[in-house]
């Protein structure tokens, strides 16, 4: 039994200009979700409001429920433990080792009066998954980019959430590392997070092929709103990466999975009639 993921109108506006508008969608839970959509389709600022990071317009209406259980209904501290956002640039912690930094993930789990980490199993574990052992003893700011975006992903899962929210994981990484990443990732999706269910994961990512071979489930943004919800490859059509995206692209079939896959066709080029 893996449950659902349902996301009822959240709505944030600046200035009285909408950047997400009246968002809801429902997925199966226990998964990697993709969440795309072109730059400023409102993304990062959906995250933040699933996070609870930012204070949805009509609070009253807003929910994000995992399994029937909203946890923008919870207090905050009882949230960090049900849910985690690793958003794409964190410079605080700067000084801290990158063990240290893991630690921080174990913060809504201890009590009040603990000081140091209650289960420093959950830490190494941590630390293992997300492949930075060999970095453990160095400093936050001496590593690169995407080293760091391994490291605030040791920290999320330190925490042991049943709903993971990542702006664009695969942002700083090299091909090899973004396929071990979305790897690890759809592991740990519908593993059981805490000994209280399957964790679901959502991700921000800009490569479509990537949704398509690592997502069973798809949300696609633009404009603020839900253009299309649902399984990746129905999501993903021409037509609909064509409207949100404003290109000409065809799904053609992998060459060694069969799987489909975007193939863009340049601006410059001359798109011929369909085959
Ligand atoms: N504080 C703000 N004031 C005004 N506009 C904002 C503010 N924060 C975000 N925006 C605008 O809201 C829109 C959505 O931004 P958001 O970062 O959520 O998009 P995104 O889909 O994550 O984009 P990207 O793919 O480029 O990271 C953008 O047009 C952005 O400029």
């Amino acid at each position: 039994m893996t449950g659902t993921l349902e996301v009822h109108h959240l709505s944030y506006a600046v200035s009285g200009l909408p950047l997400v508008d009246d968002v809801s969608f429902a997925v199966p839970g226990g998964g990697l979700v993709a969440l795309v959509g072109p730059n400023g389709a409102g993304k990062t600022t959906l995250l933040r409001l699933m996070a609870g990071t930012h204070r949805a317009a009509s609070p009253e209406q807003a929910g994000v429920l995992v399994d029937g259980v909203d946890l923008l209904g919870l207090a905050r501290r009882d949230r960090a433990r049900q849910l985690a956002l690793v958003e794409q640039a964190s410079h605080a912690e700067f000084m801290l080792t990158v063990r240290q930094v893991v630690e921080l993930g174990r913060i809504p789990h201890q009590s009040r009066w603990a000081v140091g980490s209650e289960d420093p199993g959950v830490v190494e574990r941590a630390i293992d998954l997300a492949g930075v052992r060999h970095l453990a003893d160095r400093e936050l700011s001496t590593l690169s980019g995407g080293e760091q975006q391994r490291v605030h992903l040791a920290r999320a899962l330190a925490q042991q959430p049943r709903l993971l929210l990542l702006d664009e994981p695969t942002n700083h990484l090299d091909i090899r590392a973004q396929l071990e990443s979305l790897d690890l990732l759809r592991r740990l999706a519908g593993q059981d997070a805490q000994g209280g269910g399957d964790l679901t994961v959502v991700a921000a990512l800009h490569d479509l092929n990537l949704a398509l071979a690592y997502c069973e489930h798809t949300v696609l943004l633009a404009g603020g709103r839900v253009r299309a919800v649902g399984r990746t490859e129905e999501v993903l059509t021409p037509e609909a990466i064509g409207t949100a995206y404003g290109v000409v692209a065809d799904l053609v079939p992998h060459p060694r999975t069969g799987r489909p896959m975007v193939a863009f066709t340049p601006a410059h080029a001359p798109v011929p009639a369909h085959r």
